[in-house]
This record gives C-alpha cells, sequence and structure tokens, in this order.
C-alpha cells in the first residue's frame, strides 16, 4: 500500500512450499513504519507461514524479506543462512519480535521470570563479566529487571510480576506473551491471533494496548486476527490472504467493499468480515 511514510518491512514475492503443498505463493506486500498492519484471510490461507517466513522460524522457499534498522537494510533470508553465525536469533536482533497463536509462556516461572528469560540475549552478552559478578553484568541485570517491570506496567500487569504465568487468567497470559514481545526492544511486532479466546471487554481492553504501543512506545505493529471488529478498529492497512495469495491491499474501508474479500469470506464459516 503506498504512504507517505517509509517501509518498515517490504515482502517481495515470498513463496513457501512444503513438499507439494505451496502455503504462500509470491506474496508481497509493505508494512509502513509506525503502522498497525493486519494480515487477514480464512482458515488455511497461510498468514502464519507467513509470519514464520518474516520473523526467521522459516527460511522461505523464495522471496526477499527486507527490514530497515538504524544499521540499514537486512535481509531475513540472509541473516538465517549467514555462514558460521546465522539463525533466528539474529532476526530477534535486528528487530522483530513475536507472540504465537498458542501461548508459549514458561508457565511454571512468574510473570518476571518470563520477561527476563526473554531479553537472555541482552543480558547474557558478557558472559565472563557474569562469572566474575561485576558491577557491569549487575547494572545490565537490574536493566533488565527495569525493563520488565516496564513492561508489566504498560500491558496493565504489575499486579501479577511475581505470581506464576501458568496460573494467570488466559486474558492476561495473552498480554503478558505480548510483554515478553516487547521486552527484547522490538521495531516490529509480530501479533498472531492476539484476541483469540479473550471476551469482548477484554478484546477492547487489548485494542487499546495496541494503538498505545505503537503511538505512545513507537513499535510497528503487524497481527493476525480473526476478530474483524478488532481488525477494522485498529489497523490503518490491512493485506488479505486466501489460498496463499494476496488477494486485496488497502485500507479497512477499501477491505471491506472488495468483492475478492467478500466472495473469499462468504466460501468459509471463519466471521463475517464486517464486524
Ligand atoms: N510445517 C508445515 N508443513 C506442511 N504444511 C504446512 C506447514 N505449515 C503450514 N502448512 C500448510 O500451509 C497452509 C497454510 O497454513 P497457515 O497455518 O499458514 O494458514 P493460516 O492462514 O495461518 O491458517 P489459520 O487461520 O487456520 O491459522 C495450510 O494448508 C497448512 O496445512
Amino acid at each position: 500500500m503506498s504512504s507517505s511514510r517509509p517501509a518498515l518491512l517490504t515482502v517481495e514475492g515470498l513463496t513457501m512450499r512444503f513438499g507439494g503443498i505451496v502455503a504462500n505463493n509470491d506474496v508481497n506486500f509493505t508494512v509502513d513504519q509506525g503502522s498497525i498492519t493486519a494480515l487477514i484471510g480464512p482458515n488455511g490461507a497461510g498468514k502464519t507461514t507467513v509470519f514464520n517466513c518474516v520473523t526467521g522460524f522459516y527460511k522461505a522457499t523464495e522471496g526477499r524479506i527486507r527490514l530497515q534498522t538504524e544499521a540499514g537494510e537486512v535481509e531475513v533470508g540472509e541473516l538465517l543462512t549467514r555462514p558460521v553465525l546465522g539463525g533466528s536469533y539474529l532476526v530477534a536482533r535486528a528487530g522483530i519480535a513475536r507472540t504465537f497463536q498458542n501461548i508459549r509462556l514458561f508457565k511454571e516461572m512468574t510473570a518476571v521470570e518470563n520477561l527476563l528469560v526473554a531479553q537472555h540475549q541482552r543480558l547474557n552478552r558478557n558472559l565472563l563479566a557474569g562469572t566474575f559478578d561485576s558491577a557491569g553484568f549487575r547494572a545490565a541485570e537490574d536493566e533488565g529487571i527495569e525493563r520488565a517491570f516496564h513492561w508489566l506496567r504498560v500491558m496493565n500487569l504489575l499486579d501479577d510480576a511475581n505470581k506464576l504465568a501458568g496460573s494467570l487468567p488466559y486474558g492476561r497470559q495473552r498480554r503478558l506473551e505480548i510483554a515478553r514481545a516487547m521486552c527484547t526492544g522490538p521495531r516490529l511486532v509480530c501479533l498472531d491471533e492476539p484476541a483469540a479466546g479473550l471476551n469482548p471487554s477484554e478484546t477492547e481492553e487489548l485494542s487499546e494496548l495496541i494503538r498505545r504501543l505503537r503511538g505512545e512506545h513507537g513499535v510497528t505493529v503487524l497481527l493476525i486476527e480473526h476478530d474483524m471488529g478488532l481488525v477494522m478498529g485498529i489497523s490503518e492497512h490491512i493485506v488479505v490472504l486466501d489460498h496463499g495469495e494476496v488477494i486485496a491491499d488497502g485500507g479497512p474501508a477499501h477491505i471491506r467493499s472488495s468483492p475478492a474479500v467478500i466472495a473469499a469470506y462468504l466460501g468459509t464459516e471463519t466471521t463475517e468480515v464486517t464486524p
């Protein structure tokens, strides 16, 4: 979608095949800096596969995924296949974080411990300093704790800091997952069905929190979501996938009235496209 803002993420010609299954076929879209962009489509359309490629869980069969960083442009496939030291940790370090469709917290750890573990890449950088319990290492630890409490506060979870993650109500676990992603300091956060399983008031609170992540904390948001009320309410850019291909790309008004989108949704039992 064209806009005055520069693209933070550019997906070009993304194709992902699993043997004979083509999960994504020549997918092209951009995520503008500072936007809330939604990836929608019926079940099995290929949304999670796009996420898995963008976040470096999969190496795309074909295509390029470019991210702008302060140090210049990086390409996700190149980070994954870089000789010797390549890997998905480089994608996280470049500034892409994610949550999962099925919550993946450490349920036997407290909320704050989950957020400290998420920062291990930052905190463990100077392992030798840690071994000798140096002032630098302690400062990094203090910074990690401060960052954890900052995101607990932003996500309205301060009262839950020392509770076991697995004991929290479902909606709070979903918010803790977002806090965990934010602790890694991303420029792009990818939320995979953040409203799944939430009741209407929890969904409303989540919408407000996602708006604040973008508005007050400067992060760009890419989300997959089936709740059309949430999608149409908070996204300015929507990319629609069907059978692995982009069938529409534009603002909410354009998407709502797109015949291709209406036909794709009418052919399924998924939520109606109009909230
Ligand atoms: N690891 C895999 N191996 C084989 N096929 C896969 C794999 N991952 C996804 N697929 C297939 O790719 C297609 C797209 O799946 P994907 O999970 O990306 O869709 P989705 O749009 O996220 O669906 P949903 O809304 O149900 O989560 C499906 O046909 C799926 O079965």
